[in-house]
C-alpha cells in the first residue's frame, strides 16, 4: 500500500496537496492540466522532491530519504539512459551503480534484454537505437531492479501511436509478471483507459484520491471535462 499522508509541497506560487492511498498492484494514471503538478507528485513519491508537510509511506513505513533506497523504479520522459554507456551497461546500472556485475548478474541483464525484445543489442550505444528501442532499454532496467512501485513520467510521449501502444502492452505484460504498483503520468487519456484501472487527477493544487478509470470518464468532474476538451 502506497500512502500519501497529508502531503503539502510549496514552490513559490505553486502548491500541491495530496492525501490518499493506492492499493498494491493497482495501475494508476496521473492525469491533469499542464503545470498542475503531475511530475511533482511522482518526484515526491520517488524522493526527489522534499515535502513541506506530511509524509509518504510504503506498507505503513516511512520511506528512506535516499531515493535509491526507496522501493521504487522511475522512468523519466527522456528514458534517462547514459549516452556513453552500452545498452547492457545502462541496464546493468539497475543492479549495480558501479557496474561491477558478477557472471550471474550479466546473465540476468541478457535475460532482461531478451524479455523486452532487445536480444543481441547489448553492445550498442543509445544513439544507435530507435525511440522504441530506447524505451525498451529503460523497461529492462526497471525489470531488473524489481521494485514494487513503478513510476513512469510520460515515458512514451515522443513515440508514434503504434509504437506507444506496443510499449503500453509491454508495460502491462511486465506488470502482470511482477505485480508492481504503477503510477503513470500521461497527456493522453487513452493511455489511462488502455492500461490503468484508476486515475489520480492532479488539478487546482491537489492530487485527488484515485477514482476508477471508467467512473472518471463516464462521469468526469468539471476540471476533467475542461482537460478532455468537452
Ligand atoms: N523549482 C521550482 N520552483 C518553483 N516552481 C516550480 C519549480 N519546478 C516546477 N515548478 C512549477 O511547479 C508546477 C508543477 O510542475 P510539474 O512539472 O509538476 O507539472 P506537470 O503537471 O507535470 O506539467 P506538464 O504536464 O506540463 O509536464 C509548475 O507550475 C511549475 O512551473
Amino acid at each position: 500500500m502506497l500512502t500519501v499522508d497529508t502531503m503539502r509541497i510549496e514552490m513559490g506560487d505553486f502548491s500541491l496537496a495530496g492525501d490518499f492511498k493506492i492499493a498494491p498492484g493497482v495501475r494508476v494514471a496521473v492525469l491533469g492540466p499542464s503545470g498542475a503538478g503531475k511530475s511533482t507528485l511522482l518526484a515526491a513519491i520517488a524522493g526527489f522532491q522534499p515535502l513541506d508537510a506530511g509524509q509518504i509511506l510504503w506498507d505503513a513505513q516511512l520511506m528512506s530519504k535516499d531515493p535509491a533506497a526507496r522501493p521504487i523504479s522511475m522512468v523519466f520522459q527522456d528514458n534517462n539512459l547514459f549516452p556513453h554507456l552500452t545498452v547492457a551497461q545502462n541496464v546493468g546500472l539497475g543492479l549495480r551503480p558501479n557496474l561491477r556485475l558478477t557472471a550471474e548478474e550479466h546473465a540476468r541483464v541478457a535475460q532482461a534484454l531478451i524479455r523486452v525484445g532487445l536480444e543481441g543489442m547489448g553492445d550498442r550505444k543509445p544513439a544507435q537505437l530507435s525511440g522504441g528501442q530506447i524505451a525498451r532499454v529503460a523497461l529492462a532496467r526497471v525489470l531488473l531492479r524489481d521494485r514494487p512501485v513503478l513510476l513512469l513520467d510520460e515515458p512514451f510521449g515522443a513515440l508514434g501511436p503504434a509504437l506507444k501502444a506496443e510499449m503500453l502492452a509491454l508495460v502491462r505484460d511486465l506488470l502482470d509478471e511482477t505485480g508492481a504498483t504503477l503510477l503513470m503520468v500521461s497527456h493522453d487519456p487513452v493511455d489511462a483507459r488502455v492500461l490503468c484501472e484508476q486515475v489520480v487527477l492532479v488539478a487546482g493544487g491537489e492530487a485527488h484520491a484515485p477514482v476508477a478509470t471508467e467512473e472518471m470518464f463516464a462521469n468526469p468532474p468539471e476540471v476533467m471535462r475542461e482537460y478532455l476538451g468537452h
